[in-house]
């Protein structure tokens, strides 16, 4: 990336876009230059994020890290506005209790998840679509024989900061190139391809792309662990679209939606209203949740 020897005003602020060793490409109304943080944040343990508002003094020092919408430790990126899933009907198939696992933690967050469907032309994929529509997800099935399907999905990513994460083969790549030929990801390659090779000193950056940004894109795995062994067990079932109407209506007020008696969601369960494999992930987030606070305590 080209830095534009700009000169910032005292009260510039700006948008962390890459992280690499310490030093920060934040790009400003001015133009884009290169920071660093100042000296107290390392002392205090704050470390400045890529997607990060920041303030700069007038010499390029980031001094404040405005207020973060949301957070995520893998890749370390801040204020993300929406995560697609990428999911293929076979070739990977699917592993639903991690999806689930992820757009509650991506909900939990305050960001916007969407499920992207692929590999449509091997598989149907219309039961993972109801699924998720009927869950009040967004889904999104790319078939690259209706070039309107990618549209649809390259479309969201204008005017905003995004992340694409997946299973390795899923067609993430496939995808990404056909929403913008111009990035050239070797099929297979993404993850050299988006910095995240073997060196030891990762860069993290919002790639342009679609009138928007994208984040470094992780598999699966990396998105994992510490995001949803933080949540609050009480509000996990606020990150479940579909279980809104019920809540409230349980016979007891402090009511998990495990499996009381009297409870509104495990009677929409059984009436057929909320799909089972979803309510078995809530349940399994939820134990996840409760059994770290007992053993916290
Ligand atoms: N039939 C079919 N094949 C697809 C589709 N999308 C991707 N593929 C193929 O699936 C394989 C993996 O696709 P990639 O785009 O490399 O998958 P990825 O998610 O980027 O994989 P990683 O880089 O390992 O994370 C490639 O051989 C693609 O050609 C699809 O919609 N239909
Ligand atoms: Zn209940």
């Amino acid at each position: 990336m080209k830095n534009l020897p700009v000169a910032i005003p005292e009260t510039a602020q700006g948008r962390i876009i890459t992280s690499v060793g310490g030093l920060y490409t934040v790009e400003t109304f001015s133009g884009i230059c290169t920071c660093k943080a100042r000296g107290i944040f390392r002392k205090r343990g704050i470390t400045p994020y890529v997607g990060d508002y920041v303030q700069l003094s007038e010499d390029g020092v980031i001094q404040e890290i405005l207020p973060r919408k949301n957070s995520i430790l893998r890749p370390p990126v801040s204020n993300l506005d929406q995560i697609f899933f990428v999911v293929s009907t076979c070739h990977p198939a699917p592993n639903l209790l991690l999806l689930d696992s992820f757009l509650t933690v991506a909900i939990y967050q305050d960001i916007q998840p969407a499920v992207v469907l692929t590999k449509m032309d091997l598989h149907s994929g219309e039961q993972l679509e109801k699924l998720y529509t009927d869950a009040g997800i967004p889904v999104y099935p790319v078939e690259y024989d209706k070039p309107e399907t990618v549209a649809a999905v390259s479309e969201l990513l204008a005017g905003k900061i995004s992340m694409m994460t997946g299973n390795s083969g899923v067609g993430k790549s496939t995808l990404l190139n056909a929403i913008d030929p111009s990035l050239q990801i070797a099929t297979g390659e993404i993850s050299e391809k988006l910095g995240r090779g073997k060196h030891t000193t990762r860069q993290v950056q919002l790639y342009p792309c679609a009138g928007g940004y994208l984040a470094d894109t992780p598999g699966f795995s990396t998105f994992e662990v510490e995001q949803y062994l933080q949540m609050d067990k009480e509000r996990i079932a606020d990150c479940f679209p579909e279980f809104q109407p019920y809540l409230g209506q349980c016979r007891f007020s402090d009511c998990a939606h495990v499996c009381e008696k009297g409870c509104a969601v495990v009677e929409a369960v059984q009436a057929g209203k909320i799909s089972k494999s979803r309510h078995d992930a809530y349940v399994s987030l939820y134990q996840t949740a409760k059994q770290r606070k007992a053993w916290e305590s």
